[in-house]
């Protein structure tokens, strides 16, 4: 049987660099970004800006089965103050994938849980999206730009936790890491709720959405646990053996002087748990996820 074709946009990111090595295992794989970056191992990997009207030099390359869709501009901050960018990268780039692609081809696009507003504690699909911010609302609108297209979808509203390949980026858990190897005090807020899941745990979800795709068009995939900012830190700091000392508990209220972010960013998995017959991880699992692939890459974290 031949391998289902895959395209992965976003490839040097967080989620994308990590799930073309996860994918590759069962699919032919294909993937792109703005920009290269020197850890890359995988081929078959093209430079392409998604911000550019014609998309045929990206679709003449590849003509895929499906697209997994994690490119986007996740600075928060720089979205509040560049929407055009915002919008031009996280919401447009939906509507031209949709129309080069392909008749048949599944886009599975990555969402997040900041299409909701904090009123709503463990959101579920059906209930309504209120963004707090430019980001929120960019990735709302790749949402409705990709349901008005009558193509095959899936959008998977999520909150990622890992660690870059690329060693140009940093997310939260290698900000948390880097301050323990520094020796350096962080803030971690109290009074954030999120249900956190590893990109290498959702990347099994999604080799599973490819295999076996839902019929529902938006499904929220995170963590099942509800845990604070400060609660990730610490449990990553344990796991790890770290200092705890370094660890402040702080709140979002005394951060001034950026985009405003939602206190509750907690998304329900429920349905999705009951539909596919999965228990999706607690807190631990999470932090472990992390810890393990820290150790694979850098044998002693310190
Ligand atoms: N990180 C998080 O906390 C969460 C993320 N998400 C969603 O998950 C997805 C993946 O996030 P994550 O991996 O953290 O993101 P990253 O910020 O790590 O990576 C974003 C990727 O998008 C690419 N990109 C940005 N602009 C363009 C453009 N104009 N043309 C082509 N490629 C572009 C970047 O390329 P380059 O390297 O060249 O900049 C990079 O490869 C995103 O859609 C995000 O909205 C959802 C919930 C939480
Ligand atoms: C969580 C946290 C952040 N910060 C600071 C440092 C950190 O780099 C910066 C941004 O925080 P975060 O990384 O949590 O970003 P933030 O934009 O709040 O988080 C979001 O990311 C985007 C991409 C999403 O899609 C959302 O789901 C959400 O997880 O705020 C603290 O000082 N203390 C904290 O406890």
């Amino acid at each position: 049987m031949t391998r289902k074709k895959v395209l992965v946009t976003g490839a040097s990111g967080m989620l994308g660099a990590n799930l073309v090595s996860q994918l590759e295992v069962h699919f032919d794989v294909y993937s792109t970004s703005s920009s290269d970056f020197k850890e890359r191992k995988f081929d078959k990997f093209k430079v392409f800006d998604l911000n550019k009207e014609d998309y045929s030099p990206l679709f003449s390359w590849v003509d895929p089965d499906v697209i997994i869709h994690c490119a986007a501009i996740t600075n928060g901050n720089f979205c509040q103050n560049n929407p055009y960018e915002a919008f031009l990268t996280n919401s447009f780039s939906c509507e031209k994938l949709a129309s080069f692609s392909n008749k048949e081809c599944h886009i599975i696009y990555i969402s997040t849980d900041a299409v909701f507003s904090p009123d709503i504690h463990l959101a579920k699909e059906s209930d309504i999206p209120n963004p707090e911010n430019i980001y929120g609302k960019s990735k709302e609108l790749g949402e409705f730009l990709l349901q008005s297209s009558h193509k095959k979808i899936s959008i998977i509203r999520t909150t990622i936790v890992g660690l870059n390949l690329n060693s140009k980026k940093s997310g939260f858990a290698e900000w948390i890491i880097r301050s323990q190897q520094k020796e350096e005090k962080i803030n971690l807020f109290e009074d954030v709720l999120f249900t956190p899941i590893s990109i290498w745990r959702l990347g099994k979800e999604i080799i599973s959405l490819i295999q076996n795709p839902m019929n529902r068009k938006i499904c929220h995939i995170s963590g099942s646990e509800v845990v604070t900012k400060y609660d990730f830190g610490y449990e990553l700091v344990k796991s790890l053996n770290g200092n705890f000392d370094l660890l402040t508990k702080g709140s979002i209220r005394e951060f001034s002087g950026r985009a405003k972010r939602s206190t509750d960013q907690t998304l329900s998995c429920k349905k999705y748990e009951i539909e596919r017959s999965v228990k999706l991880p607690a807190l631990i699992e999470t932090v472990n996820d992390i810890k393990i692939k820290y150790n694979e890459r850098y044998k002693n974290w310190k």
